[in-house]
């Protein structure tokens, strides 16, 4: 939460729910596979769809470095959605440069890929982050795309304690969500209405398959 750590600080905000340990052996090399390319997850969608709890998965199955993004807000970021405004582009877009300048800032740290959540909710701002490969050329950017019905969103921020986001801001997320088109192909999509434990088991499943496909394409 704050002010975004600037990209040339050495301190590294990495959530410290990142841990080494595995949850799964299967998947402890799934990223170490692919030596050719360094990879950044976006995981993204409207409030609630479970993108830091997902996400908080995802890395610690990968053993990857976590961004959260909420921690990247500017504090009248934070001060408007708190009170339930809604952001603007302009809003934004600051905030999606630090988080390409930070996943790129991981990876030339000597991580092989990097776990970020952003809600991603339009295509220009997914286009902020398609940036990163001018940047290092062996990047690759996949949008992991966590989806349901606003009814269960909202049901389940509903539920949710302690977190600046209100049940409100789920309408106004989902009435600007431009949902990733068929030509981007990038992007990984995952029905979240299910269990968590299914949702994180496909999220998994489907990273594995990208993993693997960036492979072939350079062999
Ligand atoms: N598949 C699921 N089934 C049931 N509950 C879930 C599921 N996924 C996430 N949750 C719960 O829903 C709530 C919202 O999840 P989470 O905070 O990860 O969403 P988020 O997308 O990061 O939200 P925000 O954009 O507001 O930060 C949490 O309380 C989480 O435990
Ligand atoms: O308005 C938005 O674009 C979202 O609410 C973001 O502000 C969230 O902070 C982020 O997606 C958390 O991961």
């Amino acid at each position: 939460m704050g002010q975004p750590t600037p990209p040339t600080s050495d301190h590294l905000p990495i959530s410290s729910t990142t841990s080494n340990t595995m949850t799964n052996g299967a998947n402890s090399n799934l990223q170490q596979l692919d030596a050719k390319h360094h990879h950044i997850w976006l995981i993204t969608g409207p409030a609630g769809c479970g993108k830091s709890t997902v996400a908080q998965f995802i890395a610690k199955a990968m053993n990857l470095p976590y961004i959260e993004g909420d921690e990247f807000h500017t504090d009248s970021n934070v001060e408007k959605m708190s009170k339930g405004i809604a952001l603007t582009d302009a809003d934004r877009w600051d905030w999606l440069t630090q988080l390409r300048q930070e996943a790129l800032r991981q990876l030339r740290a000597g991580s092989l890929g990097v776990v970020v959540t952003c809600s991603a909710l339009k295509r220009k701002y997914r286009d902020v982050i398609r940036v990163a490969p001018y940047y290092s050329h062996d990047v690759l950017v996949h949008f992991v795309y966590l989806h349901a019905r606003e009814e269960v969103l909202i049901a389940r921020v509903g539920a949710r304690k302690g977190h600046f986001m209100g049940a409100s801001m789920v309408h106004s997320q989902c009435s600007i969500l431009e949902a990733p088109g068929p030509d981007e192909t990038d992007v990984i999509s995952v029905d979240v209405s299910g269990s968590l434990e299914e949702v994180e088991e496909e999220a998994l499943a489907k990273i594995d398959e990208a993993v693997r496909k960036a492979l072939l394409m350079d062999s």
